[in-house]
C-alpha cells in the first residue's frame, strides 16, 4: 500500500505545569518537524495515466497552510494555565496566537490533537485519504510518534483539533 509522506518545520513555545518535568515549567521554545503519514481510504492500484495517489501539492496544501500559518510561533498552554488569564487581560488581541491544549502541551499531546486536526481537513475535502502515522520531532534527541485513532487517547472528546478550520483553541473568536 502507498503512504504519501510529508514533513512540515515549525517554532513554538510552551510550558509544562503538571510537575511531571520541572524544568519545562518556565516558558521555553524548540524548533519542531511534524511528519506525517496519509494512506487512500480505499487503496487503488495505478491506472497507468497519472499514477498518482493524489497530487502532493492537494494532499498536503491544507494541512500545511495551517502549519505555517496558525501553529509556526504560536505559544501552546495548557487550559489550566494561569498565564491564559494574563493574556486574557493584558494582551487579548494575542489569544488568536495561543494553541491550547487539555492538559500539558507535551509531544504526545501534539501528536494526538495535530492527527485529530489533519483528519479534520481530510474528511472535509472528501475522505479520500487519511492519516495513519504522525510524528513530531521535539529536538533532535526526541520524538513521539502516534499511530491510531487520536480521539481515543485524548482526555477530552470534543475542541478545536475535530473543526475542519483555523483554530488552535476554543477561547472564542479565534477561528
Ligand atoms: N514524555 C515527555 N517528556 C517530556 C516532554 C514531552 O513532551 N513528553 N517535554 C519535555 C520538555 O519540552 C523539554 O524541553 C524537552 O526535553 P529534554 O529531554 O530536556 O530535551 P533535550 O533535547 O534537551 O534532551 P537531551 O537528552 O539533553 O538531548 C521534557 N519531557
Amino acid at each position: 500500500m502507498f503512504e504519501l509522506v510529508f514533513s512540515r518545520r515549525f517554532s513554538m513555545a510552551h510550558r509544562l505545569i503538571a510537575g511531571a518535568a520541572e524544568p519545562c515549567a518556565i516558558p521555553h521554545g524548540h524548533n519542531e518537524v511534524v511528519t506525517v503519514r496519509l494512506r487512500a481510504a480505499v487503496p487503488m492500484p495505478l491506472d497507468g495515466h497519472a499514477n498518482m495517489v493524489e497530487p502532493f501539492e492537494r494532499a498536503k496544501s491544507r494541512w500545511h497552510g495551517w502549519i505555517d500559518g496558525c501553529v509556526d510561533h504560536a505559544l501552546q498552554l495548557s487550559a489550566a494555565d494561569p498565564l491564559l488569564g494574563w493574556f486574557r487581560a493584558q494582551e487579548p488581541h494575542r489569544l488568536s496566537r495561543i494553541l491550547v491544549t487539555p492538559g500539558d502541551p507535551t509531544t504526545e499531546m501534539l501528536a494526538a490533537l495535530f492527527m485529530a486536526k489533519l483528519n479534520a481537513f481530510l474528511a472535509a475535502d472528501g475522505g479520500r485519504l487519511a492519516c495513519v502515522h504522525l510524528a513530531i520531532e521535539e529536538t533532535p534527541t526526541n520524538t513521539v510518534t502516534f499511530a491510531g485513532d487520536p480521539l481515543g487517547v485524548l482526555p477530552v472528546r470534543d475542541g478545536w483539533w475535530r473543526r475542519p478550520d483555523s483554530s488552535i483553541n476554543d477561547l472564542g473568536g479565534a477561528a
